[in-house]
């Protein structure tokens, strides 16, 4: 049986006169990898915060394993939170880094540690402030996967990282992850890169949250239709569609839901093209502006 690692009703977080977060609800499963996707300024990093006790909601119940994170610290034992820009202190290195991380994370793994480091080709006795962007980051994702951390946050955590590193931390994480099952919640704007890594989605957008489903039922949502303007508009009405694209008499329009037997085989006797939409396209469309583009509003592709 799974159990609900975090509970949030009607989470409020505002900034002077800005909300920010306007009332989002949310249950985190144990064992789950999350994303949580959404503009820049959606709301990510300040509901990750709250939910590892940085931050302080203005209105709202927040329970991190069974209570409020910021006031207990055995709360707190069991979160790791790696921030896009994470510091340390003056004059650290990687080294220093992976020998106080034991003190923070009781599940700390020394050796798979060693192992992300030589994947990384992590300089470890240089000066943090010294290293690359990419090796920067790459101190984070070896923190955050070593750490085991029954509820583990990645915000953004790859600025600067290639995508040979970028690959090494997904592959690390699932592997880890399959042997050593955790909570994993991962905000990112490669979305298609890290698509099938995904059990369940979240899309925050304005600080509401537009989309919470299963990552497999989002899969395949969605269907663009692409043909001539006229038969494409034909076939598409009275569907809910989520997104226009086109030009000239060509016209791909995205429609939510699946299509039937029926459906497919009418679409190919019209001509029609149909494509599954990736999850990147889908929240491109869910949070674009073009969203309530009328056919006249076309884009070019
Ligand atoms: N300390 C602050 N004071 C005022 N406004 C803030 C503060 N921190 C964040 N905000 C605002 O709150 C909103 C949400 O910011 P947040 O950093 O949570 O977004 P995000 O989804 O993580 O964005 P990105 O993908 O660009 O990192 C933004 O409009 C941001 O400008």
């Amino acid at each position: 049986m799974t159990s609900t690692v975090v509970r949030a009703q009607g989470l409020v977080k505002r900034y002077g006169s800005f909300t920010a977060i306007d009332g989002i609800d949310l249950a985190l499963e144990e064992g789950r990898i999350y994303g949580l996707l959404g503009r820049n300024g959606a709301g990510k990093t300040t509901v990750m915060q709250m939910l590892t006790g940085q931050l302080f909601p203005n209105a709202g119940r927040l329970e991190v394993f069974g209570r409020p994170p910021a006031e207990h610290a055995d709360v707190l034992r069991r979160l790791c939170f790696i921030a896009e820009a994470q510091r340390y202190p003056e004059d650290f290195t990687p080294a220093h880094v992976l020998r106080a991380a034991p003190w923070f994370f009781e599940h700390w793994d020394a050796a798979f540690a060693e192992r992300l480091v030589a994947d990384f080709r992590l300089p470890v006795k240089r000066r943090i402030k010294k290293l690359s962007r990419g090796q920067l980051s790459a101190v984070g994702v070896v923190v955050g996967l070593a750490s085991r951390a029954p509820l583990t946050f990645f915000d953004e955590p790859y600025l600067g990282l290639d995508a040979v590193a970028r690959h090494i931390f997904y592959d690390r994480l699932l592997e880890d992850y399959a042997e050593h099952p955790r909570t994993v919640v991962l905000s990112t704007h490669l979305i298609d890169e890290v698509a099938n890594l995904l059990e369940h989605v979240i899309l925050i957008d304005e600080g509401r949250i537009l989309l919470d489903r299963d990552a497999e039922e989002v899969r395949g949502s969605a269907t663009s239709v692409a043909g001539p303007r006229e038969v494409v508009e034909r076939f598409v009405a009275d569907r809910p569609v989520i997104g226009r694209d086109g030009i000239g008499g060509l016209a791909s329009v995205t429609i939510d839901g699946r299509l039937d037997r029926a459906d497919r085989a009418r679409a190919a006797e019209l001509g029609l093209e149909l494509a599954a939409v990736s999850l990147q396209q889908l929240i491109v469309h869910l949070t674009g502006t073009e969203l309530t583009g009328t056919p006249e509003k076309e884009v070019a592709a």
